[in-house]
This record gives C-alpha cells, structure tokens and sequence, in this order.
C-alpha cells in the first residue's frame, strides 16, 4: 500500500501526477482546525505533508501521529515549529537551491525601482501627467557604484553580491553571524558589524530569514543609525522590520525610500501607512514568483518529500539529525 499524504497546495497536473504515483494523496485547501477536524482521518494516518504558507505547530502535530517527513515550497521555514517536529522525530524538507537567482533579481528590481522612483512615475505617465520635458521632481538617485549593504549574506544574499558588484560596479559591505570568504574573494565584499552598515550604506538590504534574533532587528534605533539618503530594501521576512518604525523614519525624513516584498501582516492591509507613502515601493512577496522558480519549487518539493519518506536525506533537510 502507498504511504498517505496530505497536500495542501495546488500543484501543476504532471506533478500532482508524479506524487500520485508514489503516495495516496488527499487534497485539502488548508491546514485550519476545520480542515483538520473535516478529514481527520486523512490527517491520523498521513505520513507526508506538502504546501506552503501554513503554520504547523504543536496542535496540528497532534492530529497526525503517523507524520514522517514535511515538505514546504519554500526556503524559509519560520512557519514550523521545528522543536516540535523534532521532538516526533519528522524531517523537514525545504527548497534552498531552486530560488536563489530570483529572488536575487526581485532584490535588485526593488533597489533599482525605489532609486529610480520607477513605479511612482511610472503612474505619472499613466495619469496624463507628463506634458512636458520632465525636470528634477521626476528624478532619482543612481545605483551604481554606491555601496550596497547587504544584511544576510547566504545564498540569495550571495547572489545579490554577484549582481552588486559585477553589474553595477558596487562596493559590498555585509553583516551575518560569520564571514563568508566566498563572497570576500568574489565580490570584494567586507563584512562587519551591523552598526557600521547601518551608517555607511547607501542600500541596506535585508534577506534574513525570521528567528527570534532577527525578530524586529530593524527598528527605531536602526533607521536613526542610517544616511537620511539610505533606502532600505527587505526581501527576507516581515517580521525582521518593526514597520511603525520604518514607516515614521520615512516620514520624518531618516532614510530616503523604502522597497519592500514582505511585511508583518501579509497581505498588506489596505489600510497601511505604507500604502500612502509616496516613496514606498510595495511589492506582494514575489521574491520567487516567476513561472520557472515556482515550478522548479514545487518539483523540488514533491521530490523531497519522495526522497524523505524514502529514507533519502542527503539535500535539502533542515534537521537531517531526526532520521
Ligand atoms: N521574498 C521572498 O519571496 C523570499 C524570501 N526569502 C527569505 O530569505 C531568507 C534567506 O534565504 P537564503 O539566503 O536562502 O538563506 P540562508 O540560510 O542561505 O542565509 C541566511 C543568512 O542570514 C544570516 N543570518 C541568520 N541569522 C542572522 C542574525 N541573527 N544576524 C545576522 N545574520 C543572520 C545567516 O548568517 P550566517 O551565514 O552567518 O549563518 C546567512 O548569511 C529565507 O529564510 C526567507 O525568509 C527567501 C526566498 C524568497
Ligand atoms: O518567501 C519565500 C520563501 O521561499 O521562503
């Protein structure tokens, strides 16, 4: 008998297909108690779970006693409760590797929109405002060769090295736990501490992911500690940016602008200040949303569940230690 799993996610008919032919699956559209309680049977006897953008905590655990291995369409993983997953022993499977190019891009879309005020004028144009030669109130400021500080240098903050230094001539500087030789050798890159990124960069870039050190890490202090010319760009999580914070250091005047993809409550609310700033670009947590990425996603995904349940560890594991 095929082992069961639960998906919570639409996936593409030829990987849903693919799934199928390995596991006897039960579709549902989310992980609330409703859901649960709805097909609990399904959830008592599943041994995999896949989707994204879910919690699963403690509760949920404990309506599936049989769960083996978990699998998310996503690199981040602040949605898990991993001690708990640990403590039954379930291994979680991420996707590390099949979005790191494009989400490097969104970050460098965002730098390049939010200097060059690309979507504000863009609505300019598009509300009949450009009747003649434009002057400097439609002006930005450059981006190349000012110097990017990017906070989080892992993969994707690699990979926006890359495109910092090679494309636009940039100098690095950056802040992670240890210093990354790669990227020292590579882009030229400087690591220091936060403090010093804070007052000598032109771009401070976040690509963090969400713990409870980086929980709330850019606050009041933070964007006081900025050039009142700094745009600050977030690409990691919400939750890492206390946004009453950066909302009133972009309304007094702290930092330049703001190019943001995620933000603490998701969707963003209509009501956000953010949405009336004029020098805010806001952008719908599109980090990796293209065609490709989120198909390569969802197919890595599915194989590491396949691979998890199969006893295969050997990539994309966030606690291989549980097996
Ligand atoms: N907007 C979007 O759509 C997307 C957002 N993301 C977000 O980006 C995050 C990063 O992804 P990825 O680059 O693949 O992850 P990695 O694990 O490769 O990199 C994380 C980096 O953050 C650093 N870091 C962690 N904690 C701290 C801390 N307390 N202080 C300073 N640096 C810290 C790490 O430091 P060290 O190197 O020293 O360990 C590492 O350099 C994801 O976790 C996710 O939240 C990812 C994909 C898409
Ligand atoms: O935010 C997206 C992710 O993959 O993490």
């Amino acid at each position: 008998m095929k082992p069961s799993v639960i998906l919570y996610k639409a996936l593409p008919d030829d990987l849903q297909r693919r799934l199928e032919a390995h596991f006897s699956v039960t579709k549902v559209p989310n992980l609330d108690a409703d859901t649960v309680q709805n097909h609990a049977d399904a959830f008592k006897n599943a041994e995999g779970l896949l989707g994204s953008s879910e919690k699963v905590d403690a509760a949920l655990l404990d309506n599936m006693p049989a769960l083996r291995a978990t699998s998310t369409i996503s690199v981040g993983y602040d949605n898990f409760d991993v001690d708990a997953l640990n403590a039954r022993r379930v291994l979680l499977m991420h996707t590390p590797t099949a979005l790191t190019e494009t989400v490097a891009d969104t970050l460098m879309a965002l730098i390049l929109s939010s200097a060059r005020r690309v979507v504000e004028v863009a609505e300019r144009v598009k509300a009949g405002e450009w009747t003649k030669g434009i002057g400097p109130d439609w002006f930005g400021t450059d981006v190349h060769h000012k110097t990017i500080g990017i906070v989080g240098m892992g993969r994707i903050g690699l990979a926006l090295a890359q495109r910092a230094h090679f494309g636009f001539g940039m100098p690095v500087l950056y802040n992670a736990r240890r210093q990354h030789k790669e990227a020292d050798e590579r882009f030229n890159a400087r690591h220091c501490d936060l403090d010093t990124l804070l007052q000598e960069a032109d771009f401070v870039c976040s690509i963090l992911p969400l713990t409870d050190e980086t929980r709330h890490l850019f606050g009041a202090a933070e964007f006081a500690k900025m050039k009142s010319s700094a745009i600050f760009i977030n690409a990691g999580r919400g939750q890492v940016v206390d946004e009453n914070a950066l909302i009133a250091a972009l309304k007094a005047g702290e930092i330049h602008a703001a190019g943001l993809d995620v933000f603490e409550q998701e969707p963003l609310p209509v009501s956000s200040e953010l949405l009336k700033l004029p020098n805010v670009v806001a952008l719908p947590h599109i980090g990796s949303a293209t065609h490709e990425t989120r198909y390569n996603m969802a197919a890595t995904a599915v194989d590491n569940l396949i691979d998890a349940l199969n006893g295969k560890i050997e990539k994309n594991c966030v606690n291989p230690q549980v097996k």
